[in-house]
């Protein structure tokens, strides 16, 4: 069995390892009586390993599966656990922890941060895009009708467990999905990762391969780096949040029928035809973004038509200020910059650019 272990600043640790099971006693610590498992519904073989592992070592153990992937992040199923965390005296030294993908972990880390005012939370990811992006870094939230992760809370986990195995029963859409989060680490950071799913995006994507690993170790390297210097996303931070404007706008107007990576792919296509368009970027780094991204399978464009319905949910973004929608952007592969108030006429041409 092998395990990796990279430590958020002087937080926490994310454990990334295969049949790791053993490891999760140790996160969720001694002080703890009664654990919530909020899981999602999907994972019969992954929820009994983390029972037997808790319940192993005397842990009461409160099960709760919860609604899937993005139906699973609402006031209403929040307010369910909550009711849950009451019924079963649920106190300030037990913990919950998150099993599934990043829908999940962003539900269980806001009920953790939420109940009593802040409970420690240890999260299990499962998808790929969980164990490289929604699981580290103590983003945590729900949505409302209004948009994607309006309601919130910065609530970083005690641990984090990756084990690679749970990857075996992932479709392969959401394999592939993830990878839009790995090659933002890539163009906005590490571009090591941009040059080895370059090299070879099928062994990117093989789980029995060493590429995928080092590819999830170093995407998780990149966040755990900038949300040890920048938890509450007072400026660095924002860089994360690379062709998410565009990409949570797709989500919105979609009803969430696509999957994040997918829309973030499409997203990361956007804010680089708006760079382009405002002086930042060269056609060559364009064209690099839809290469890297088709290679894995992943969506370039979007459908024409919906222009209105997108800027409405752009504006909704966090990093607007008043009415200034401000992106997150490239001046070259690896420097992230921001682009504030871009014209209509570029926000448009963006939009016409990536409409298939
Ligand atoms: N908090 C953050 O920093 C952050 C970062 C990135 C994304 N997110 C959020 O994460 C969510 C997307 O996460 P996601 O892509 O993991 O989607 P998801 O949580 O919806 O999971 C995708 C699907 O895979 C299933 N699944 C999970 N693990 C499985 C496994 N091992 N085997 C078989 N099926 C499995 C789920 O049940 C679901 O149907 C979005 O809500 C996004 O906003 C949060
Ligand atoms: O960790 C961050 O910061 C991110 O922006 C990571 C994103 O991949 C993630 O999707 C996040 O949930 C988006 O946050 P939001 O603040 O735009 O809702
Ligand atoms: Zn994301």
């Amino acid at each position: 069995m092998s395990r990796n272990v990279i430590r958020v600043g002087d937080d926490y640790d994310v454990v990334i390892g295969d049949d790791a099971w053993d490891d999760l006693p140790g996160l969720v610590g001694e002080r703890a009586q009664r654990v919530l498992v909020v899981r999602a519904p999907t994972l019969p073989g992954p929820a009994e390993s983390v029972r037997r592992a808790l319940a192993g070592a005397g842990l009461e153990v409160i099960d709760a599966a919860v609604p899937d992937a993005e139906q699973a992040k609402t006031a209403e199923v929040a307010a369910g656990l909550w009711s849950l965390m009451g019924q079963h005296g649920f106190t300030r030294t037990d913990v919950v922890v998150g099993l599934g993908g990043g829908a999940t972990t962003d539900l269980a880390g806001f009920v953790a941060a939420t109940w009593l005012r802040g409970v420690p939370v240890v999260q299990v990811p499962t998808t790929l895009l969980a164990m490289v992006d929604a699981a580290v870094g103590g983003k945590t939230g729900i949505n409302t009708a209004e948009g994607k992760n309006l309601v919130g809370a910065f609530h970083p986990p005690v641990g984090v467990l990756a084990d690679l195995t749970t990857l075996r029963t992932l479709p392969r859409a959401d394999l592939v999905a993830g990878m839009a989060e790995v090659v933002k680490c890539g163009v906005i950071v590490d571009t090591t990762i941009l040059e080895l799913v370059e090299r070879d995006p099928a062994a990117a994507l093989d789980l029995d391969g060493p590429v995928l690993r080092e590819l999830v170790e170093r995407a998780v390297q990149v966040k755990a780096d900038v949300v040890a210097q920048d938890l509450r996303e007072s400026s660095l931070r924002e860089i994360l949040n690379y062709g998410h404007t565009f990409g949570h706008a797709i989500e919105q107007v979609e009803h969430y029928a696509w999957r994040h990576g997918e829309a973030v792919a499409v997203g990361m296509i956007y804010v680089a035809e708006l760079a382009l368009r405002a002086g930042l970027l060269g056609q060559a780094d364009v064209d690099r973004h839809r290469a890297v991204l088709t290679s894995l399978g992943l969506p370039t464009t979007y459908a024409d038509g919906q222009w209105d319905d997108l800027l409405t949910a752009m504006r909704r973004d966090k990093k607007t200020r008043g009415s200034l929608l401000r992106f997150v952007a490239l001046d070259a592969i690896g420097s992230p910059t921001r682009l504030e108030g871009p014209s209509e006429q570029q926000l448009r041409a963006a939009y016409d650019a990536v409409a298939g």
